[in-house]
């Protein structure tokens, strides 16, 4: 199978008596061309579940496969290939490079590797809404189309799975409706496995399931 598979994580920080479980025997199943809404009070683990997920953290039990990888176990090195090739993510802010433009922003990921089926840059930019853009530097523009930029950025090298955090955060609601949308018409047209996680209740319309995390446990809504 593809796409993404959590089952039975578990991760706690800190050690002796001092320790958190920020993830509490978790499972998780997302399929190509899934987008998954993921809701829940702050500190409740949802950034440790992206973190998991996107193998930036190892879980302290369970298991996490991408496609037929299993990343618990991998070495730094070879989890640094797998995100690079397997993976996009998409911050709260953009986090656009200030001196690149648009059509840049686009070609940087795909000079970290040896990338043979990469996407057009000024195509992706075409499909996000932002080829008028294609030379301007993020200064110019404005907070949704940064955020377009970012997910067209994400995309770039066809990520298996795509991980967002927040990412209508800085947005007003249309803007917020415009680039969920986007990140979901992406999912869909591209196969991408996709997790969101998300304050924001106005658009899990755009996602195929709901999930709630609560103190490390994560049920499905
Ligand atoms: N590196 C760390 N060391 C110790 N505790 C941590 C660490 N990272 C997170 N935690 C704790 O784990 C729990 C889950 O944190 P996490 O950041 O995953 O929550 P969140 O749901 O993403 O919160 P928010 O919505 O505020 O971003 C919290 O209690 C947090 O304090």
């Amino acid at each position: 199978m593809t796409g993404l598979k959590i089952t039975d994580v578990t991760l706690v920080h800190g050690d002796g008596e001092d320790t958190v479980t920020a993830l509490d025997h978790v499972s998780l199943t997302v399929a190509p061309g899934e987008f998954v809404a993921i809701l829940g009070p702050s500190g409740s683990g949802k950034s440790s579940l992206l973190a998991v997920a996107g193998g930036l953290t190892t879980p302290t039990s369970g298991s996490v496969r991408i496609g037929d990888t299993e990343l618990v176990g991998l070495k730094a090195k070879e989890l640094s290939k797998l995100r690079r090739e397997n993976i996009g993510f998409v911050f709260q802010s953009s986090n656009l490079v200030p001196a690149l433009t648009s059509v840049d922003q686009l070609k940087l990921p795909t000079t970290f590797g040896k990338f043979t089926d990469t996407r057009d840059p000024l195509e992706l930019l075409e499909q996000v809404g932002m080829a008028h853009k294609a030379d301007k530097r993020p200064h110019q523009l404005s907070g949704g189309e940064r955020q377009r930029v970012g997910i067209a950025r994400a995309l770039m090298v066809r990520p298996q799975v795509l991980l967002v955090d927040e990412p209508t955060a800085a947005l007003d609601r249309a803007r917020s409706q415009e680039v969920v949308k986007l990140i979901a018409d992406e999912t869909k047209a591209h196969g991408v496995a996709s997790i969101m996680v998300t304050h924001d209740h106005d658009v899990i319309g755009h996602c195929d399931a709901v999930y709630e995390m609560v103190d490390g446990k994560l049920t499905r809504r």
